[in-house]
């Protein structure tokens, strides 16, 4: 497949390394200093764009790819308000879009781990919620996607719970998100249920961000040819990571 890389930073080199390493040719890669790279390029050159750039520039990439034609996996975090005119776009154009905030087959088992234990938390009142995300300290957006992810299972499945906050301290319909920046962290999710006499902790904890890279990845080679808005429960009972 022809890949194009928009955004070449931690995330776009290890997935230049995966899409290679599994047979792709990378047909550019797009900073802030090549942009003219990216209008000069048509949909006959693209087979799928990966999209891993800055929080404040995910929306428009985006909107560019699908306006060209190009099939899109995007993974910048902090612009999903916008993901609705995406989506919208994405149909009217006959395009195609995958978005997920974590590509990692672990943080997926992990989200739904996260919506299970919401769910049989509803009768125990005496446990109270806190959530923690750690990233290195080079992040740009707090808190983090899949962060919000996780909250917004938990929303769906523990009953009171309305809305998050990126606070330590959180009302009693709220969920709690405490944002740490520690050193070189790839990426580390904590959801804990603490009681007077026991505390329950779920966590994932990536060791490099190859997972999110190989998942990337595969789902480029999954949307090739699709048409249509998806996520990685379209993509997962179909693949073997
Ligand atoms: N969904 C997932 O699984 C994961 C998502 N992420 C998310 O991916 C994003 C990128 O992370 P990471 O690679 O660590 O960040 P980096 O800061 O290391 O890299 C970002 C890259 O994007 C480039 N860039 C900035 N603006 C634009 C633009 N308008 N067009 C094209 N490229 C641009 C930067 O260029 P320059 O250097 O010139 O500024 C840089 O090369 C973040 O939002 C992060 O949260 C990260 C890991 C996993
Ligand atoms: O910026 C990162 O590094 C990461 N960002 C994603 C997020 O915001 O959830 C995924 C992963 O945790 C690493």
């Amino acid at each position: 497949m022809n890949i194009l890389l928009l955004g070449y930073g931690k995330m776009g080199k290890v997935i230049e390394g995966f899409a290679i390493s599994r047979g792709h040719n990378i047909v550019a890669r797009i900073d802030l200093n090549n942009r003219h790279e990216f209008e000069a390029l048509s949909s006959g050159d693209v087979d799928a764009v990966i999209e891993f750039s800055h929080p404040s520039s995910g929306y428009s990439n985006v909107k560019a790819c699908i306006e060209k034609g190009f099939p899109v996996v995007c993974g910048t975090t902090g612009w999903l308000e916008h993901k609705p005119e995406i989506d919208k776009l994405t149909q009217e154009k006959g395009g195609a879009f995958f978005y997920s905030s974590n590509y990692s087959i672990g943080v997926n088992i992990f989200f739904q781990l996260n919506k299970l234990l919401a769910k049989i938390m509803n009768p125990h009142k005496q446990y109270s919620l806190s959530t923690v995300e750690i990233h290195h300290t080079e992040k740009k957006d707090s808190p983090s996607g899949t962060a919000i992810t996780l909250a917004e299972g938990i929303i769906e499945n523990l009953d009171g719970r309305e809305t998050w906050v990126n606070n330590q301290i959180a009302e009693e319909n709220e969920v709690p998100i405490w944002s740490q920046r520690e050193g070189k962290v790839p990426g580390t999710h904590i959801i804990k249920y603490i009681s007077d006499v026991d505390q329950i902790e779920i966590l994932h904890q990536a060791h490099s961000r190859e997972g999110f890279a190989l998942g990337a990845v595969v789902a480029a080679e999954w949307i090739a040819g699709k048409k249509g808005v998806f996520s990685m429960q379209d993509l997962l009972g179909e693949i073997n990571l």
